[in-house]
């Protein structure tokens, strides 16, 4: 293993875009990286740590899979009281003043979650389209603000889906991040960060073990996000869960080196390294020259558990907006809520004309 890093640097500011030290071992799989030579925004290394999350008893994994996947709309007694919840995450278009307030002479960058978030949740992974108008106000957010997308799945599908090269792409769950290949900072270079590279080989591996094993549980699909996998139950009967949690378990048994966490109706495979999406946002924040400033106000939004890493971090930096997209009372470090996509997505281009960089209030007003 090294210890490497990678520098890159904004022709257009001067600032040093990109730099991060990840724990991997080759340094030649990392077609940009170079050398560190500033001691700006070092980030701290890495290290392995062990599995976070076991997959627990057989029991537990299907209770845990029927209450992440909720396919009721009434609440219930563990639900945290939706009064008080609504108390102390309200509606970000309610609190418009207030959020404005917090924006003030601070320049925003935008974290911006995929499935759930940008597009609604559907039955096939490979159909969950963006509306035109929320690509438009997302082109349009970034036409303001730094704007990146945190996603479980890879990269690639993640773009051909959002289909804007101006933005940062965290794949993978923040594995594997890319900055702008075209757009404002063209000709420049490009940040990139893959710190599970080592574990490309063991997930095909995987992939291949469980597309193999889910054949026969109909309604189940594995889908390969390139440093993650996700086994998705949204379409299996729910008397087959548990059959379907037990094959993924004497799965993973062979592989110490991976994890298993939960989504939404999905189960997700990932290497036990510490890189979830609260460090993709770090990395990003420091990439683009915020690692200590107070000067920055990271706005996330997300619907999912996943997405509870980065709110987390806005949490620890005592800075930014965590926004969750739900309807009904979760557990979150969220501060605010919106309710379903939908609420984000009605673009106002008109709006334009009167927006004024860095202020937030040019961001709800193209978002909502
Ligand atoms: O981090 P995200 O961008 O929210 O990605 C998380 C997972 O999202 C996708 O699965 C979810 O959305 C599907 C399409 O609506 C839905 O069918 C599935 O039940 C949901 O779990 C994606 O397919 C996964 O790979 C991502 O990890």
């Amino acid at each position: 293993m090294t210890n490497q890093s990678m520098v890159v640097s904004d022709a257009k500011t001067g600032l040093t875009m990109g730099i991060s030290t990840v724990t991997r071992p080759d340094p030649a799989l990392f077609s940009s990286a170079k050398p560190l030579v500033s001691p700006n925004g070092y980030f701290s290394r890495k290290k392995l740590v062990k599995k976070l999350e076991s997959c627990g008893n057989g029991a537990r994994l299907l209770d845990s899979m029927r209450a992440s996947s909720p396919t009721r709309t009434r609440l219930n007694d563990t639900d945290p009281d939706p009064n008080s919840w609504t108390a102390h995450h309200p509606s970000a278009l309610s609190m418009f003043e207030e959020i404005m307030g917090e924006s003030k002479g601070k320049e925003i960058v935008v974290f911006l979650d995929y499935d759930g978030t940008l597009s609604p949740i559907v039955e096939d992974p490979d159909r969950a389209f963006m509306t035109t108008e929320m690509r438009e106000a997302v082109r349009d957010v970034a036409k303001f603000f730094p704007t990146a997308i945190v996603s479980g799945r890879c990269r690639a599908k993640v773009y051909n889906f959002v289909r804007l090269s101006e933005l940062y792409y965290a794949g993978s769950h923040g594995m594997d991040i890319k900055g702008p290949a075209k757009g404002p900072r063209k000709g420049n270079k490009t940040v990139l960060c893959q710190p599970a590279r080592e574990f490309l080989p063991m997930i095909d591996e995987v992939f291949k073990s469980l597309i193999e094993k889910m054949k026969h549980i109909p309604g189940a699909k594995v889908e390969n996000n390139k440093f993650c996998l996700s086994v998705h139950y949204r379409c299996v009967e729910e008397k087959r869960w548990g059959e379907l949690a037990e094959k993924v378990k004497s799965v993973m048994r062979d592989y110490q080196e991976l994890r298993m966490s939960q989504g939404r109706k999905v189960l997700e495979i990932r290497p036990t390294i510490k890189w979830d999406k609260g460090n993709a946002i770090e990395f990003l924040l420091e990439s683009l020259g915020y690692a200590d400033s107070d000067d920055v106000l990271p706005v996330y939004i997300g619907d999912d558990r996943t997405d509870e890493d980065a709110f987390q971090v806005l949490r620890n930096r005592g800075q930014g907006i965590g926004i969750l997209v739900s309807k009904t009372p979760k557990e979150t470090n969220a501060s605010y809520t919106l309710q379903e996509p939908s609420e984000a997505s009605y673009a106002l281009p008109q709006t334009f004309g009167g927006v004024e960089e860095n202020n937030l209030s040019s961001l709800l007003l193209i978002i909502v």
